[in-house]
This record gives C-alpha cells, structure tokens and sequence, in this order.
C-alpha cells in the first residue's frame, strides 16, 4: 500500500518526465529546421508519451501496484514501444539513424533525472540536519523546563503544558523526519534503480550503435551492388540488343545465301543434265590420259635408270678429269720453270708529247731480246752497246702485249705457286703505267671471276 505523500511524489515526478521529455520531442522533432520526416517522428512520439502519461496516471491511481513498479517499470516497457511506433513505415536505410537518435535522447533525459533526484537528496540531508538540531534544542528545552519543574505549583502547571505542547510538536517533527527518511531511503533506491537502468540502456545503446553501424555497412554495399547490378543489367541489355541485331542480319543474310545456293544448285543440274554426254566422255578420255600417264611414267622411270647410271659413269670420268687436269696443272707450271725461275723482261717507253725533237737511243731491238743502245757522244767501236734480256717490248707495243707474257705467271698464282713481279727503273720511265695500268687491273679482275678453277687469291 502507497502512503499519500508517496503518491503524490510519484504523480509529480511522472509528470515532471513526462513534460520534460515532451520538451525534448518537441525541441528536437518539430523544429522548423529539421525535416518533415523528422516531425513526423516527432508527432509519433508525442502520441506514445501521451499514452504513456495516461498508463502512469492508471498506474498511480492503483492502490494494489507496488511503488518500485511504477515509473521505471512503465519506462523499460514503453521504451520499445516507444521505438517501434517510431520506426513504424520508415525506410530501412533511415532504421539505424532513428534509433541512435531516439536512444541518445532517452540516455539524456535518464541523466537529467539522475541529477535532479540528486539535487533533492542533498535538500532532504540538510532539512534532515536541521530536524535533529532542532530536536536537540527540544531536548535541552525539557530539560530545562523538568528543573524548573520543581519549582511553584502553577509554574509547574504551566510548564507542564508548555511541556505537552514541545512534546506534541516533538512528536510531528519526529514524525516528520521518519518521513523525510523514508522519502530519503525511497529516493536513494530511485536513484540506485536508475543508474542501474541507465547502465542497461548504455549497453543496449552501445549494441544498438553497433547492429545500426553494420546495418549501415550492409545498406551500402547492397546499395553498391544495386548499382552494380544495374549498370550490368543495362550492358547486357545493350549486348543483347546488339546480338539481336547481328542475329537478324545474319539471318538476312542467310537467307540471301540460301536464295543464291538454290538457283546455283538449279544451275548446276541444269548443266549436269546438258553436259551429261560431255561428261561421259571427259570421263573416258581422263580414264585414256591416265593410262597413258601411267605408261609415261614406267618410261620416265625407264629413263631416269639409264641416266644414273650414265650420270655415274659421267662421275668416274670426272674423277678421271680432275687427275688429267691435276697433272696438266703440273706440267703448266714445270713448263714455266723451265722458261726460267728468273725472267727479265726490258719495255722501251716511247716519247712524250713535248720531246718529239729529241733522237732515241735505242738503235735496234733483237728478236732473241737483244737491245742496242747507242751513245751519240762516242764514235766508233764504244758508242754502240747490246744487251740481252729474256724479252724487249718495243716503244710501239701495247699494255695487252705485255700482259699476255705476264698472264701464265698469274695461273701459277692460282695455283698454289709463290711469283713476284717487279719494275724497275728512273723515274718517269714508265713502272707505275706498267704495272697498274687501268686496263690491266680490269683483266686481272675478270680473271679471278671466270678462272675455271674459282680459286680465291689475294693481292
Ligand atoms: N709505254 C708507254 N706509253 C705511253 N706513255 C707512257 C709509257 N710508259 C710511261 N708513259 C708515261 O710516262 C710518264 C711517266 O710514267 P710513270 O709514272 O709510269 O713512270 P715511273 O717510272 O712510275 O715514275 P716514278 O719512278 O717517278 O714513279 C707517265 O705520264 C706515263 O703516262
């Protein structure tokens, strides 16, 4: 059973939540700055807190509920009510958001409580104090009056029911600070029982922050392969709608490509059936022209026998040719031994343009290479000299001539043989014009290319 008073603090602090949360609502939820969902949300909450009021006010007007029960018991189970009416038709994305909002505000609210029961805690110990002072006083006063006591009969009297008096109002403020003990006693619980609340609503906040975090995260990666979904559901379309396309084309085309195979087919039988005894016969000359072909080939195969094996004997005579050939080589080069190891050949350089006054030398030319030379300034038997050498070009003879008697020289080179040629003489007398002359550099090239031996010589 609830004491009056009791009753009466429960019904003012209900209502003292009730308005102040009303407060938070509409601060919160109907500011003109907030959206209009939000005011919506607001509007909800509002319609749950007046629910709420109006369980309170049952719930105070019962004598047979308990004191502990009635606001944080109503509180713990309109909490959820509270949240889901809010939460009615809402989008699941905006879920999460709503109800860290929601609990955030509830968490603040519990505090400000917590603070205030605080407050009057600390107001109740100090009328609490001042009680006991006062009684104190009380005390010392009866014992003051007990001693004049034994004084005059009417002194007594009246200190007597001066003493009845004190102890009247003694008792009232005894009575009074029971009272303000219990009330004391039933705060402190409150207060207990409310941070027990508050830690329980932390926690539930703390694992509703996190389930809302995840919930968040799952939103957005759903979101994520929406868009995802979307944009391959669009390529896919457009690549359906091109094979579509390709499909229709192709079907076009192959049915421009049936079209053509029939009238060729019509075509081809057409012909067949025309040329049918051509046929027959083309037939019957391959079959002539193949067994001709096949008797060719027995005498090609024929053919080919023979000329291996002539090709063979061909072989052994080559063979027999390069020995004649190694031997004519031989004896080319004994040949050239024998004209001489060492070979002195003379060249009579003719006059330049500018010396045709001036009278020569050279008197005669032998043919056994002979040349006499004569010496104006002397007369008689010691102006004239011979001397013999293996050959004497004359001033008229050619390059060409003189390389005929050098050309057995350079086969010996090629092959195999050592052979040095050399000029000598004044300057001007003509080795460099014999020796490179521009016509015989030429032939001395051609040589090596068309030798018949293709020996590789270097000069
Ligand atoms: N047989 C020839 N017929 C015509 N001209 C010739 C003949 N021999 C030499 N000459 C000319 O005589 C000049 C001298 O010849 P060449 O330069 O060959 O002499 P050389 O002996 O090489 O001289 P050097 O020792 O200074 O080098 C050249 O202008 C050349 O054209």
């Amino acid at each position: 059973m609830l004491s009056r008073d009791e009753r009466m603090r429960l019904k003012v602090s209900s209502e003292v939540a009730k308005i102040h949360l009303e407060n938070i609502v509409s601060d919160t939820f109907l500011s003109d700055s907030l959206p209009s969902w939000m005011s919506h949300i607001g509007q909800q909450v509002r319609e749950v807190l007046q629910t709420r009021g109006k369980s309170l006010d049952n719930l105070q007007a019962s004598d047979s509920l308990s004191a502990s029960s009635l606001p944080d018991s109503a509180a713990s189970y309109n909490l959820p009510v509270l949240i889901s009416a809010v939460l009615r038709d809402k989008p699941p994305e905006e879920v999460p958001l709503l109800v860290e909002f929601l609990l955030r505000k509830v968490m603040e609210e519990f505090e400000r409580r917590l603070v205030i029961q605080g407050t009057q805690v600390k107001k109740l110990r100090i009328t609490l104090k001042e009680l006991l002072s006062q009684e104190d006083r009380l005390i010392s006063r009866i014992k003051a009056l007990e001693s004049l006591a034994a004084g005059s009969g009417e002194e007594v009297k009246l200190v007597a029911s001066q003493l009845q008096l004190i102890k009247v109002e003694k008792n009232k403020i005894e009575e009074e600070k029971f009272m303000k003990e219990e009330e004391f006693k039933n705060l402190m619980k409150d207060r207990d029982e409310n941070q027990v609340q508050v830690e329980v609503l932390r926690k539930e906040l703390e694992i509703l922050k996190a389930e809302a975090k995840e919930q968040k995260h799952r939103l957005e990666f759903q979101h994520k392969l929406e868009q995802m979904s979307q944009t391959t559901i669009k390529e896919l379309s457009l690549e359906l709608e091109k094979s579509e396309m390709t499909v229709r084309n192709t079907q076009r085309a192959l049915e421009l490509a049936l079209g053509n195979q029939k009238k060729q087919r019509a075509e081809v039988h057409h012909t067949l059936t025309k040329h049918f005894p051509t046929f027959e016969e083309l037939k019957s000359f391959l079959h002539l022209t193949r067994q001709e072909a096949l008797q060719m080939k027995l005498i090609w195969q024929k053919e080919v026998v023979a000329l291996q094996s002539q090709l063979e004997r061909v072989a052994v005579a080559a063979t027999g040719y390069h020995k004649v050939l190694a031997e004519n080589r031989m004896l080319y080069n004994e040949v050239q031994d024998l004209k001489g190891n060492i070979r002195v050949y003379c060249r009579v350089r003719p006059f330049s343009v500018g010396q045709s006054g001036i009278q020569g030398i050279v008197n005669f030319i032998g043919e056994n290479g002979e040349i006499f030379i004569r010496n104006p300034s002397k007369q008689g038997k010691g102006s004239c000299k011979v001397f013999k050498f293996n050959k004497v070009y004359g001033a008229s003879i050619s390059q060409e001539e003189v390389f005929q008697d050098t050309r057995p020289l350079i086969r010996s080179v090629l092959d195999g043989y050592n052979v040095c040629i050399f000029a000598y003489g004044q300057t001007g007398s003509g080795k460099t014009y014999t020796m490179v002359s521009t016509r015989i550099k030429v032939y001395f090239l051609k040589f090596h290319l068309t030798a018949p031996c293709k020996r590789s010589c270097e000069y």
